[in-house]
């Protein structure tokens, strides 16, 4: 019945079942199909206006017009459709959705206790009810309907309207469909929580069914599973927060969205810190945009949320998240457009944060100290020489030379280092507590920017110091020796801080350097040419490059040997 389900290709005399493939905007919605042929009454053809069924035993096609087709919204949690079967006209109103909202319109003790255990076997119920109408009746809807959709306050009309006929329904069935769970999703969870990544779930799901899938993936690791109470009232939320306050530590909290929104109403401040305590928390009946709400509420609370999703109804989330996750899938395309990152399965994420994401930001981090570095160590070359000659404001190399160094001569090497590995993927994926280390945010905090910026320091001195007062007194020499030494240090520098060789780097490093020598051969307006030729430029520069360089690679050396012991034993 639901408007999205189409069949194709099913006519002819070819036996329908080998051709047709049902498509539809939610799993369900195929998974009924699919069953009702199995039980002999097949989807024979659907296109805009019409619906065909053939009951196989009978051999008999039923055809249905369509009147009416009310979408599915999740406020409303429900959709339904108008139908009037051509041969008697007999006009039906059908309409299926969640237990939640059908209950309202249906006076059923037994619906809701089967839902319940339904939903506690994990399965995702959905219940369907009809109203046969009369062509008055229907006549009357339709112009009243009519009239409710060109109105200004065209939601609310429409729901009064709609309102109306819904009265006096009678249940038809209700059906439990079971979400499979991917094969890899809960040992992809157990290493992102490895990982040191904290995980939340969002559902439209009955709370019964969300609780019955959080155990099935293991996403509570603390002292049980603590299902909140509903709250009506600001009463009730002080309530729940105090029960909450006074319990375990470590719980695992399940809460359907009604009750979070009437928490944070009154208490938001008080409730996120609560569930941030929590480690599992499950949030169930979750409306798109309370999905969105959640993502919105860690954020401002400095947390980084990455948001996954896989159907409409996570898009606002997954925008409003810092990362942005779309599932690709059978809830179709509306979450991979949306997010920052698309993937075909939810197993791949753990890809995608352990070994991409690390890597990016390990990455990020090199390529900006480096980026710091290259500036730095030539201003304080210039300063020194400004200094030394009593702060007058000449250049020290002129401006061709400047160019050089921050492009052709330096550039490849230290873009290349976005090519680094610093572990292999297979070795980011066996260990996923590496991950972990991402959060001390040790790779770009202060203290690596002042080392570095001591680095750079350090090293700029020494060049130029070294070039001036040690070795020359002719300037196009110490220009020479300096630079030379210059771009040295920076290639040996770039050498120093790669972890795995990528042919590439080694290509970058060798084509900056082949460029380097042949410009001091060729331009000679800026190089003395007699002067590279001697032995005595050569191992002055080879000094002076020593000296800024050694005493890093021993104390890196060193580091990397002590205080990352556990860290390297695991870098294979
Ligand atoms: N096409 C539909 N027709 C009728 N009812 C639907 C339809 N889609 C969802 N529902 C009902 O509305 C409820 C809320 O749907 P929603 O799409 O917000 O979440 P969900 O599909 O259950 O879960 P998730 O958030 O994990 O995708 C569902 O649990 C289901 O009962
Ligand atoms: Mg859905």
């Amino acid at each position: 019945m639901g408007s999205s389900v189409m069949s194709e290709s099913c006519g002819g005399a070819v036996p329908q079942q080998q051709l047709c493939e049902y498509q539809a905007s939610s799993p369900d919605e195929v998974a009924l199909v699919k069953w009702t042929d199995m039980m002999g009454v097949s989807l024979y053809r659907r296109d805009l206006h019409n619906i065909s069924l053939k009951l196989r035993a009978a051999n008999e096609i039923i055809n249905y017009t369509i009147l009416q087709i009310f979408p599915f919204t999740s406020e409303s949690k429900m959709m339904g459709i108008i139908v009037q079967e051509e041969n008697t006209g007999e006009i039906t109103y059908y309409v299926k959705g969640a237990d939640v909202a059908l209950a309202k319109l249906l006076d059923s003790q037994w619906l809701s206790a089967e839902c319940k255990k339904l939903a506690a076997d994990g399965l995702r119920t959905l219940v369907m009810a009809k109203k046969t109408l009369t062509m008055d009746e229907y006549l009357q809807f339709e112009s009243e309907y009519k009239e409710a959709r060109l109105n200004a306050n065209r939601s609310e009309h429409t729901t009064a309207i709609l309102a109306k006929i819904q009265r006096g329904m009678t249940l038809l069935a209700l059906t439990g469909v079971e979400d499979r769970l991917a094969d890899d999703v809960p040992r992809t969870l157990s290493m992102l929580r490895t990982a040191g990544i904290k995980i939340w779930m969002l559902t439209g799901d009955k709370l019964e069914t969300a609780l019955c899938i959080a155990r099935s993936l293991q996403l509570g690791g603390g002292a049980g599973w603590h299902t909140a109470r509903d709250c009506r009232s600001r009463q009730d939320a002080h309530a729940l927060l105090n029960a909450l306050n006074s319990s375990h530590e470590n719980m695992d909290l399940i809460i359907e969205g009604e009750t979070l929104e009437v928490c944070l109403q009154s208490y938001e401040e008080e409730f996120v810190e609560v569930l941030c305590r929590c480690s599992g928390v499950v949030v169930a009946r979750c409306s798109p945009t309370q999905k969105a709400r959640v993502a919105r509420l860690l954020r401002a609370r400095k947390h980084v949320v990455a948001a996954v999703g896989d159907g409409g109804n996570d898009v606002a989330m997954i925008q409003e998240a810092d990362i942005g996750v779309g599932i690709e899938g059978a809830e179709g395309r509306a979450a991979s457009l949306a997010g920052d990152v698309s993937i075909r399965q939810f197993a791949f994420l753990a890809r995608l944060l352990l070994v991409h994401g690390r890597r990016s930001a390990m990455r990020s981090a090199a390529l900006s100290l480096f980026i710091v570095h290259r500036g730095l160590i030539v201003s304080t070359m210039q300063a020194v020489f400004s200094v030394v000659f009593y702060f007058s404001s000449v250049s020290l190399y002129p401006g061709f030379l400047m160019v050089g160094y921050g492009t052709v001569f330096t550039m490849l090497p230290v873009f290349s280092l976005v090519l680094d590995k610093d572990i292999p993927s297979s070795t980011a994926l066996r260990y996923p507590q590496l991950y972990k280390q991402l959060s001390k945010g040790r790779q770009l905090s202060y203290k690596s920017f002042y080392i570095w910026t001591g680095i750079s320091i350090y090293q700029g001195g020494v060049i130029m110091y070294g070039a001036l007062v040690l070795f020359e007194d002719q300037l196009i020499h110490i220009v020479e020796i300096s630079y030379t030494a210059l771009i040295l240090t920076e290639l040996i520098m770039v050498a120093l801080t790669i972890v795995t060789w990528h042919w590439l780097m080694i290509g970058a490093e060798l084509v900056s350097l082949l460029m380097y020598i042949a410009t001091l051969l060729i331009f000679t307006t800026y190089f003395d040419g007699d002067f590279i030729r001697h032995w005595e430029f050569w191992w002055k520069v080879i000094v002076i490059t020593l000296v800024s360089c050694l005493p890093l690679y021993i104390v890196k050396h060193m580091h990397r040997k002590w205080s990352e012991r556990q860290y390297k034993n695991i870098r294979k």
